[in-house]
């Protein structure tokens, strides 16, 4: 497949990233187009000069899946105490490193990573840096069994939740068996009062509003810049 001009600011952003990885250093590996750029870099980075990364934990089996074809071992996030840096994308990030993540459904195991890392970078192509959350819906991951309250409350408090469907037009079940609503809220005016409101919310297993957890963003611009911002 054609590689797009995105693609390519993915794959400068991933570089960058796989540069910063620390030799005998735990690693936790995200989910997504931009994180497949950064774990063959990375794999290029180790064939190189050994990393001998002592752990990698991973947020998702497609992730997990390239690691190994590239001859990494992957650990669970059970089996390691803490992880020293993760390296993630996003769908988007703002001003003061906030972002949305979960468009690729793996926000369950991302948050759980990411909170559970020393260090978060992300990595992004500019399209994504924006001066607030808006342009991409809010994934929230729900349970089965009351996943039918859940979108009504929703719907009363004004989200305009839609069910993200997979590629047979079937409700998309997460890693977890579980369902994704994306609330369409565009912008999202206080990310913290829908982060507090989503966390009190029962059937609400995650969303994906990753607040104060980003330490450092790597934005590749069109114009062949690599901007690095930090919290
Ligand atoms: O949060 C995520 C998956 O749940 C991804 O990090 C996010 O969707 C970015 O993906 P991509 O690099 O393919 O644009």
């Amino acid at each position: 497949m054609q590689k797009t001009k995105q693609d390519e600011l993915k794959q400068e952003a991933a570089k960058k990233a796989a540069l910063m990885v620390e030799p005998n250093s735990v690693l936790g590996v995200g989910t997504g187009s931009t994180v497949a750029f950064f774990i063959d870099e990375l794999a290029k980075i180790n064939r190189e000069k050994a990393l001998n990364l002592k752990a990698i934990v991973t947020t998702s089996n497609r992730s997990r899946a390239q690691l190994e074809k590239q001859g990494f071992k992957v650990n669970e996030l059970s089996e390691v105490d803490q992880i020293d840096l993760t390296v993630d994308g996003a769908d988007r990030v703002d001003l003061n490193l906030n972002g949305i993540k979960g468009g690729g459904g793996a926000l369950t195991l991302e948050k759980n990573v990411a909170v559970n890392s020393k260090k978060n970078i992300w990595i992004v192509d500019e399209t994504k840096f924006v001066d607030r959350l808006k342009g991409f819906a809010l994934p929230v991951e729900v349970l089965p069994i009351s996943c039918e309250q859940n979108f009504r409350t929703f719907s009363q408090e004004g989200l305009l939740p839609k069910y993200r469907l997979d590629d047979n037009g079937k409700r998309y079940i997460t890693h977890y068996g579980n369902f994704i609503i994306d609330l369409h809220v565009d912008p999202i005016p206080f990310p913290n009062v829908l982060a507090h409101y989503l966390d009190s919310v029962v059937g609400v297993v995650e969303h994906g509003l990753f607040l104060n957890i980003c330490n450092e963003v790597i934005i590749a611009h069109s114009d062949g810049k690599i901007e690095i911002r930090k919290r």
